[in-house]
């Protein structure tokens, strides 16, 4: 028996929704339990394990079908189609793979599940096991959800209106709002999705939050007594800000490779501070005019910039503009985000604001203009300028475009002059905050420590 094998205080199965920000701060939250001698394996669809390099820092890695095992959800006709078919082959197969593991040594005590995925409390329930959502954005995000479960925020929001102040949050306009509140008609399939798990949020054992109580401190003391979240982030790996997981210097899942690795050689030759990053996470398709607008703003810059753009998305630029880049720039399908934005060269990110990239760029203390699309996106971006001040939110036009002289006058805001050094004073103390929050006997590690406490303390459900 390894040295780990005799640390193992019990079992823990981590579920994740087959979407790179899902993967990757469950398999960091698996990591951290595994770190803590808990045994942790990792419960994911075929075609997500391929992705997952060797067997990240003591996580065991395992199948469950999503009735799509060969290509994954690009294959469903819908995601309402998607989720039900996930819901009916995930139930039987997770509860398999459990089952698995009963009657030995390592029988399953707990399942954390991605919240999206909520079918997996009625299969903790039918096994008798423990159950923990883990929510994958920001605590503000999930409380306006929260507040319309509740009835404190009404749909359709009216545009117009004043919005109710809501406890814990700052006032919000309309434009802050995540897309499925502001636009409910249009993303009806994730508002009826994410509605379901705030109707069984409370028959979890535990609901862990990708925060920490530093970032959302407001909220977290306006809601300790009213609601049941945890919060145990960033979830970041430990490379970037604690050190305690030895090696652990990436996710160590990834759906896309980088089609060349010389980025990091091409970084090593940019001065400090000097090159504009671009990232629009997994999942955002851009408009064929907001590609030119950002492009002829980074030129307008006059600075270096990498950006990551997905084969199909460089069709969208311009011969024109690829022809004037030379050694000005970089274009990437892909990237190890974090090796990037943990460069010394960097010296502002342009982001869409998802909330790994958020976390990411808060525990690198990179200074971020936010191009916020979809989702969640917007109010991150909102909290980005007005609350954490690690950047500026780009103003949209009438047409709802961000012009190619707002992406300069936002790059310059964060880069030069004295509003920038007011961005990099905040990004210093906020990366400060997020170390603190994972270290030892941090918030976070001591909510880690306390659920390690009370999962061990309870053992089994049955017992
Ligand atoms: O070249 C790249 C680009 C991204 N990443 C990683 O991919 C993840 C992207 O996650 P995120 O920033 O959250 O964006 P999305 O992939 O777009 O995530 C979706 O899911 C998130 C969590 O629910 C939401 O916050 C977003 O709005 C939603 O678009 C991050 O960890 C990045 O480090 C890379 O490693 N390399």
């Amino acid at each position: 028996m390894n040295k780990r094998m005799e640390t193992q205080k019990g079992h823990v199965v981590v579920l994740t929704y087959p979407a790179q920000g899902h993967i990757n701060p469950l398999l960091q939250f698996a990591k951290r339990l595994a770190s803590k001698g808990l045994k942790a394996t990792l419960a994911t669809t075929p075609y997500t394990v391929k992705s997952i390099h060797a067997e990240p820092a003591g996580v065991q890695v395992e199948p469950i079908s999503d009735g799509f095992d060969e290509g994954g959800y690009k294959q469903a006709p819908s995601l309402q189609a998607y989720m039900e078919s996930f819901k009916q082959a995930g139930s039987r197969t997770l509860a398999e793979l459990i089952k698995k593991f009963s009657n030995t040594d390592a029988a399953v005590i707990c399942i954390v599940y991605d919240s999206m995925l909520t079918w997996a409390v009625d299969v903790a329930r039918e096994l008798n096991i423990y159950s923990a959502a883990f929510v994958p954005v920001s605590a503000t995000v999930f409380s306006l959800f929260r507040s319309i479960h509740h009835g404190h925020l009404h749909l359709p929001v009216n545009p117009q209106a004043r919005l109710p102040s809501l406890p814990g949050l700052p006032p919000l306009d309309f434009s802050d709002l995540p897309s499925f509140i502001a636009e409910p008609v249009t993303h009806s399939a994730y508002l009826t999705a994410i509605m379901e798990q705030q109707s069984i949020i409370e028959e979890n054992d535990w609901v862990f939050g990708n925060t920490f109580e530093e970032l959302e401190s407001e909220l977290a003391k306006a809601m300790s007594s009213l609601w049941p979240m945890v919060m145990i982030g960033p979830m970041v790996p430990s490379a970037y800000l604690d050190q305690q997981i030895e090696g652990d210097t990436s996710y160590g899942a990834s759906l896309w490779n980088p089609t060349s690795d010389h980025y990091l050689k091409w970084l090593d030759t940019k001065p400090l501070n000097s090159v504009i990053y671009v990232s629009f996470g997994s999942m955002v398709s851009l408009a064929a005019n907001q590609v030119e607008e950002i492009a002829y703003g980074l030129k307008a810059s006059n600075r270096h910039f990498l950006w990551i753009m997905k084969d199909h998305e460089t069709e969208k630029l311009s011969m024109e503009f690829l022809r004037s880049i030379d050694d000005s720039g970089l274009i990437l399908n892909w990237c190890n985000q974090l090796e990037v934005l943990s460069h010394w060269s960097i010296g502002c990110y342009i982001t869409h604001c998802g909330w790994n990239s958020i976390l990411e760029g808060l525990s690198l203390g990179v200074p971020m203009v936010g191009v916020p699309q979809w989702s969640d996106q917007p109010t991150n971006a909102k909290f980005v300028e007005d609350v954490w001040r690690v950047g500026k939110r780009a103003k949209t036009n009438e047409e709802g475009v961000v012009s190619r002289e707002e992406i300069e006058k936002c790059i310059s805001k964060v880069m030069v002059g004295e509003s920038s050094e007011e961005i990099k004073r905040s990004c210093c103390q906020w990366r400060e905050s997020a170390r603190r929050a994972v270290s030892k006997g941090g918030s976070s590690d001591k909510n880690i420590d306390a659920f390690i406490g009370a999962l061990l303390k309870k053992k089994s459900k049955s017992s």
